[in-house]
């Protein structure tokens, strides 16, 4: 990597994540950071991420090749021409922000197209905050970088250097276009896990038995409602008209769906559910959004201590290695059931030999 100065405005999981991956690979890098919280500046300094700690947009970010806007998107729009006197000649300034298209704007009306270069990393999470934050967090995931239509091609390259240097997979798209994918897979998604959520809660009983049994299902397809307000009030105001469009296509879904029920079409309502599986099936299983074989199986173990030490000690009697174990805690009593991924498909396929001799139950990844 050409850049070895990096300054970031906003310094939460996605800023803090980046900034541990870049150090991660390139330990020599210099990194400043401003936020609004400085006791957690203070602790990723002790981390040794953070070299140095700005009280604001101001001199030293003059030393800084790349400048990473991380923080709720309008606020990003808003930082811009604040950065602008602090930009040294040939310095590349870049946000992480989930929507591109008001941003972009806010650029060209403010004549920095030739700086700017949008950037979204596509991983992320529901947890907020540099304590949150990992080196890993963004390893094979899309990083879309959006050019400006005055961007210098070796500053989407720099930007490039940079995705990969965090073991992400650089994709450069149109920033309109950006906006309305995101609409469909993020927004929207978003949108209906909270009033989902909402939903339960208005229609509970006064025990709260809905919530008491809320399993797997719901849960898996509510987890992101646990995400920041802040952040997704910023981000739906800023790509309004794409969600819009794509919420009215699902609610005339939505109708169509309420409608064969009433009609207790059941043809229909089976076809809906075989054309979303064999859909849903074809995404690459990975975990956020790597295109790297997934080489994983889930075991059902009892939820007892050293349940997890026996079944590692088997395995590495064998000399098999594990890259990543995940409990499912879908549910709430009893058996878990524990995701374990490993580097190859012969460390699977020995492990999968190897548990089975031992009468584990286990369910392949779909
Ligand atoms: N969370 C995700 O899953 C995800 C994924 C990709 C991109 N993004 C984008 O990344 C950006 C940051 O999100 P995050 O998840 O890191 O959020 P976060 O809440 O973890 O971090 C936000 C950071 O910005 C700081 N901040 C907020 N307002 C500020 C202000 N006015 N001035 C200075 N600092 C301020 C906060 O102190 C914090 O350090 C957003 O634009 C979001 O759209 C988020
Ligand atoms: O995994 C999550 O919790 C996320 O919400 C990550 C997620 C998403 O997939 O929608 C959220 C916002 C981003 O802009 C990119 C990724």
């Amino acid at each position: 990597m050409i850049d070895s100065t990096f300054g970031f405005i906003g310094f939460g999981l996605i800023g803090g994540s980046i900034a541990k991956g870049i150090k991660r690979t390139n330990p020599s890098t210099r990194i400043m950071a401003y936020m609004r919280t400085r006791a957690k500046l203070e602790q990723a300094q002790r981390d040794g991420i953070v070299d140095l700690i700005l009280d604001g947009p101001c001199e030293s970010l003059r030393e800084c090749d790349i400048v990473f806007l991380c923080t709720p998107v309008e606020y990003n729009a808003s930082y811009l021409s604040e950065i602008r006197p602090y930009l040294k000649p040939g310095a590349v300034l870049t946000d992480v922000g989930s929507t591109k298209s008001d941003i972009h704007k806010v650029v060209t009306e403010l004549g920095m197209e030739d700086v700017f270069v949008g950037g979204h990393p596509m991983a992320g999470s529901e947890k907020t905050g540099y304590e949150n934050a990992t080196d890993h967090l963004l390893e094979n995931a899309y990083y879309i970088i959006t050019p400006t239509a005055k961007s210098r091609k070796e500053d989407v390259d720099r930007m490039v250097e940079v995705a990969k240097a965090i073991d992400s997979i650089p994709i450069v798209l149109d920033y309109q276009q950006h906006d309305r994918i995101v609409a469909a897979i993020s927004h929207l998604p978003h949108l209906i896990a909270s009033s989902l959520v909402n939903l339960v809660k208005d229609s509970d009983d006064p025990e709260g038995r809905m919530k008491l049994l809320a399993a797997g299902g719901f849960k898996d397809i509510t987890r992101i409602a646990s995400s920041s307000p802040e952040m997704w009030e910023q981000i739906c105001m800023t790509n309004t008209g794409n969600i819009i469009d794509l919420m009215d296509d699902y609610i005339e879904a939505l109708s169509h769906i309420r409608d064969e029920l009433h009609q207790k079409n059941g043809t229909a309502i089976y076809d809906l559910f075989d054309s979303s599986r064999s859909y849903r099936n074809s995404f690459t299983e990975r975990a956020r959004g790597s295109v790297t074989p997934d080489y994983s199986f889930t075991v059902d173990i009892v939820d007892e201590p050293g349940a997890i030490a026996t079944l590692a000690c088997i395995l590495s009697a064998r000399g098999i290695s594990m890259s990543n174990i995940g409990i499912n805690h879908n549910r709430e009593h009893g058996e878990g059931a524990l995701r374990i991924t490993f580097y190859d498909e012969n460390s699977m396929n020995a492990a999968w030999a190897q548990l089975k001799k031992y009468n584990y139950e286990l369910i392949k990844t779909p």
